[in-house]
């Protein structure tokens, strides 16, 4: 087997500094466990010099060696900070309202993945499978066929892909797109991030799809697929039976004393849609007098990418938001919402998950959502907890089972959490069972590895929309 070449701007920290709060880190991990090789991307930390960003940092982790490099502080600013999270972050979630095109950060984003290229290109061997993940990197590609790589080279956005009038904004969307067609296989979360991807590619007249998933652009050949991510779902559901003995998890079942428990767990993000989300369950108390004292939300929200100054806005909002309903409902001995500005390990989020009777999972748009997922591995088979889940996530694309709501209707989702707490045990057990069901079969293994196949053989990759098993919908 050839060896596995992951690449991805975030690499997760050494096996024995704890959890990660990012759900891209969590599941390659698993991935190039079985494989072994090697992976390269961002240190996270700053150089103070361009010739120390240079070092390149080197950790072996049983047979998955990671070697790292520095960024300087204008890189950081103009290619994670900038471009990344200014411009393609918001546009590729729909939020042209958010976005910030600007031409020094598009400048240091091409000239940090050359960099990438660079360094990477001094370490590739003749058969070396080399795969790409997600938005930081979209012209990794294109730079190291320009440095004479001919290996196989996969790319996988783990964000949605928006149709092409949203796309279009971006002043460098066709500099975009052409950097794509160096890849040989260019994955997306679900089947309507792959069919907007094609729309686009058309519609800049950059060439035609010669079968269903097969894309040919001047003489070069790709395929483009749907792999939505999964879990690790038999190790998740493991940790959590297990957590039910960490002393966390134990305190805080003392601390609801019979109240029903709603969890949301989400980076600190526009695109996750918590202010609505706290809104939503504003509503729930208003409509059901009944629940006053007898719910507990929580809401574990790590903070994320503090230097992007719409992040930081947004944590000025929400921290009112909940402060405001708190101030409004709460009595001497009950607050409404629990809201927690760190990151929680995942082994106890695993016990929350399990003791909660409702998964509050309601962004404004997501590329997949690895939370739902947990969510539902977490549960207990005979009392399992109810997934309240945005249309607009991956995850509904996959997990039938779920309460679907629209998270721009505050009014329904409050109603949806009602109807939630309400559901009878039957229906509970019956939707929880399709969707642990669909977690069991497709988990983070099939993605690796279909995603795998479909680069390295000549297989055709699994088929968009209505064809492939794999997609269902909710009700
Ligand atoms: O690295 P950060 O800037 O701190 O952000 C954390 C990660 O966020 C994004 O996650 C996405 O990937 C998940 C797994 O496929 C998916 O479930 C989720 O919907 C996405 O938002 C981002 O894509 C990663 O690159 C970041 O590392
Ligand atoms: O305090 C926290 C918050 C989140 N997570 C993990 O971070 C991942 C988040 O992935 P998701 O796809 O939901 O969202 P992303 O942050 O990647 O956009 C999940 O595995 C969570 O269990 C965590 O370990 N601790």
């Amino acid at each position: 087997m050839s060896r596995l070449i992951v690449v991805s701007n975030r690499v997760p920290p050494p096996a024995d500094k704890g959890a990660s709060a990012g759900g891209l880190a969590v599941a390659l991990q698993a991935a190039l466990r079985d494989r072994g090789g090697l992976w390269l991307g961002w240190s996270g930390e700053t150089a103070a010099t361009e010739a120390e960003s240079e070092e390149i940092k080197t950790r072996v982790e049983g047979n998955i060696t990671f070697s790292l490099v520095d960024l300087t502080k204008r890189d950081q600013e103009e290619y994670y900070s900038g471009f990344a999270n200014r411009a393609l972050w918001p546009l590729l979630h729909y939020r042209l309202d958010l976005a910030d095109f600007d031409r020094r950060d598009t400048t240091g984003y091409f000239r940090v993945n050359a960099f990438f290229a660079r360094i990477l290109a001094a370490q590739i061997q003749p058969d070396d499978v080399i795969w790409v993940q997600d938005y930081h990197l979209i012209p990794l590609a294109a730079e190291l066929r320009a440095r004479g790589i001919t290996n196989k080279i996969g790319f996988f956005l783990h964000i949605p892909w928006p149709p092409a009038d949203v796309f279009f904004a971006m002043p460098w969307h066709r500099r975009l797109l052409e950097a794509f067609t160096s890849y040989d296989l260019v994955g997306f979360q679900i089947d309507y991030d792959a069919e907007n991807f094609v729309n686009c590619l058309v519609r800049e007249g950059l060439g035609r799809e010669t079968s269903r998933g097969t894309f040919k652009a001047g003489e070069r050949e790709f395929k483009i697929g749907a792999f939505p991510i999964g879990i690790e779902t038999a190790e998740f559901t493991s940790v959590a039976v297990e957590a039910e003995h960490n002393a966390l998890v134990k305190r805080m079942a003392v601390s609801l004393n019979n109240r029903k428990l709603i969890i949301g767990v989400d980076r600190l993000d526009y695109s996750k849609g918590i202010d609505q989300r706290m809104l939503a369950y504003e509503r729930f108390l208003e409509n059901t007098p009944s629940a006053h004292g007898k719910v507990t939300y929580l809401q574990v929200t790590p903070k994320s990418r503090s230097d992007v100054p719409e992040y930081a806005e947004m944590q000025r909002e929400i921290a009112e938001t909940a402060g405001r309903i708190n101030g409004a409902f709460s009595d001497i001995d009950w607050v409404p919402i629990r809201y927690i500005n760190r990151t929680v390990k995942r082994t106890t989020l695993a016990g929350l998950f399990r003791m909660a009777d409702i998964g509050l999972v309601t962004p404004l748009r997501d590329g997949m959502n690895l939370v739902a997922k947990e969510f539902v591995a977490a549960q207990k088979p005979e009392d399992p907890g109810v997934l309240v889940l945005s249309r607009f996530a991956g995850a509904a694309r996959e997990l039938d089972g779920a309460v679907l709501v629209n998270p721009y209707d505050m009014e329904s989702t409050g109603g949806a959490i009602a109807g939630a707490i309400e559901m009878p045990l039957e229906e509970r057990i019956a939707r929880w069972r399709s969707m642990y069901d669909q977690l069991t079969r497709y988990d983070v293994n099939y993605w690796c590895e279909s995603f795998l196949k479909a680069l390295e053989t000549q297989h055709n990759v699994p088929a968009f929309g209505s064809q492939n098993p794999q997609f269902r919908q909710a009700s």
